[in-house]
């Protein structure tokens, strides 16, 4: 089977081009490649299908195998493959996921996807679509208690769950001990993922990121759409935000009056491969 390792600021997947290949147990494939000792070495495994209602669709699945509705990092590199490896020559393309159709810019160097700006649609605030068990209408600066400590977080949905927390020191956060308790507490019934947080200033945001079904990674594309929303919806940043992640940066603007996320950043190829 022929794979691509593509990589988003350091989010790295392994994609499988399924307009030529067919993968008959996606979780197990991702489990298996996803191994940085005895597989690939990835974050998770995305598929690159044919759609009847766009360009192509994306499916994505976290290293423990589980599947994502959808990926920010990722869904850039699925437009770089598309126009890099010849399945389309539009620079305007349109990508299934589960988080519903999504529109990419692709903007192209040398005849070669460099980055990508893509319609992230509108993020979800009410806390039973999140899913989050919460009193009102949005969790924004919500108490919870993880491990006898109490946080403040803000929950966003860009189609999968995202818990924001706000921190004094990211650089020094405990991630692999903290990221496992939010991932699984009772309040989110479908996990989440969690983004620890600073503001620099009111266009720059530092973060990491725990993943569901992947611990922690170099960067979560939909996890820095939910910390500019968090922190537009908290007061801290104007609406265009500059995420800094371990990774890199991408560049979020939230349009207020659409209503609509926009992110813009990098996608690149690591190198092609063929499984045995
Ligand atoms: N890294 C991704 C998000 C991947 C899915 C996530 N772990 C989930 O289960 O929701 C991104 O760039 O958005």
């Amino acid at each position: 089977m022929k794979f691509t390792k593509m990589q988003g600021i350091g989010n790295d997947y392994v994609y499988v081009n399924c307009f030529e290949e067919k993968v008959e147990d996606p979780s197990a494939l991702a489990i298996q490649v996803s191994d940085r000792h005895f597989g690939i070495g990835s974050d998770g495994l995305i598929l690159i299908c044919p759609s009847e209602v766009a360009d192509c669709e994306m499916a994505m699945y976290n290293a423990d195998g589980s599947r994502g509705e959808m990926c920010g990092n990722g869904v850039r590199c699925v437009g770089k493959y598309m126009y890099d490896y010849g399945l389309t020559d539009k620079t305007e393309i349109t990508v299934e996921t589960l988080a519903g159709i999504k529109t990419l810019q692709l903007f192209v160097e040398n005849g070669k996807v460099a980055k990508v700006r893509v319609d992230m649609g509108s993020p979800i605030l009410t806390p039973a679509e999140i899913p989050v068990v919460a009193e009102g209408d949005k969790a924004v600066d919500e108490p919870i208690l993880v491990d006898g400590k109490e946080y403040h977080m803000t929950c966003v949905s860009m189609g999968n769950p995202h818990a924001v927390v706000y921190v004094d020191d990211v650089d020094n956060l405990p991630i692999e001990e903290i990221g496992p308790k939010f991932e699984s507490h009772e309040r989110f019934p479908r996990r989440v993922n969690t983004e620890f947080v600073k503001v620099l200033d009111r266009h720059t945001v530092q973060m990491r990121v725990w993943e569901r079904g992947s611990a922690e990674t170099l960067a979560c594309g939909t996890g820095a759409c939910a910390v500019a929303v968090s922190c537009i919806l908290n007061g801290l940043t104007e609406d265009e935000v500059t995420v800094k992640l371990l990774g890199g940066d991408l560049e979020i603007q939230w349009d207020q009056e659409k209503n609509k996320v926009y992110m813009t950043g990098p996608a690149t190829v690591v190198f092609d491969g063929e499984l045995k």
